[in-house]
């Protein structure tokens, strides 16, 4: 296992999270303990609008902030965007980009990701590519092609262990309850473990697949055993910190 493949368990608050919930990041702050710390990464994707607040009460702590998602261009005409720029300022590190809900409801193409990832890397941030079918393309037969093209299509020249990660979701298993089996996750980190050598060679080795979908502590601990599972993007239970925590304790340690 490359020593660049530190488990990442990140926690998406979606549009979800008002100046209240900040109570929940100091919880998270205060939770993310020494074993904790031992074993993995803990990062925490707050809405735009409690970014600075959040950067406040996390400082010291090691947990890490990102943002949903970052505008294409460096900075301009483009009301209500937010560049990845002014995420940098606000104190994130990493930006989750391509993710279903805006890659459906907003029609975000792979070459629109692929142009958010290389806005990221401009400023130093840590791109969270989401990759994943849908239920009728599953249903079809077509999940590894489908998911395949989004890797290939998503991502430019130059991706390496410290400067993307992958998040696979299947867009049936988000928010929804239901998840893969452990093989049919297995087979598809596999074939983006396999499209990443094909594209990037050994550097492939080193960069973190995370799987997310209806992740909770009760079944943490047998889908981040998942081989090539390198951690979680987790939505609903990563509002409250004490549902959060524990899908980061349940995680196996390597
Ligand atoms: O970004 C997170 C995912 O969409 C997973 O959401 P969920 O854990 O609520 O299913």
């Amino acid at each position: 296992m490359p020593a660049s493949r530190r488990v990442l368990i990140a926690g998406n608050w979606k549009m979800n999270g008002l100046k209240s919930s900040l109570t929940e990041i100091e919880a998270l702050a205060a939770g993310y303990d020494g074993d904790l710390k031992a074993k993995l990464d803990l990062l925490v994707c707050p809405p735009a609008t409690l970014l600075i607040s959040a950067a406040e009460r996390l400082a010291g702590s090691g947990v890490q902030l990102g943002g949903q998602n970052c505008h294409p261009a460096p900075a301009g005409a483009h009301t209500g965007g937010i560049s990845a720029e002014m995420l940098k300022d606000a104190g994130v590190t990493s930006v989750i980009v391509g993710h279903s809900e805006r890659r459906t409801n907003l029609s975000e193409s792979d070459a629109v990701v692929m142009a958010k990832v290389k806005a990221a890397w401009c400023f130093g941030l840590l791109p969270i590519v989401c990759v994943g079918e849908t239920a009728e393309e599953r249903d079809a037969g077509e999940a590894v092609g489908v998911v395949t093209r989004q890797v290939h299509q998503s991502l430019p020249e130059g991706c390496t262990a410290s400067n993307l990660v992958i998040a696979y979701e299947p867009v049936w298993a988000i928010g929804t309850g239901r998840t893969p089996t452990p093989e049919d996750v297995a087979n598809i980190h596999g074939t983006i473990r396999s499209v990443l050598r094909s594209q990037f060679g050994v550097e492939a080795d080193g960069i973190r697949i995370l799987y997310g979908g209806s992740v909770k502590p009760d079944n943490a601990a047998t889908l981040m055993a998942v081989a090539d599972v390198d951690g979680a993007l987790v939505g609903g239970a990563s509002l409250k910190a004490a549902d959060f925590l524990a899908i980061a304790r349940a995680t196996p340690a390597r």
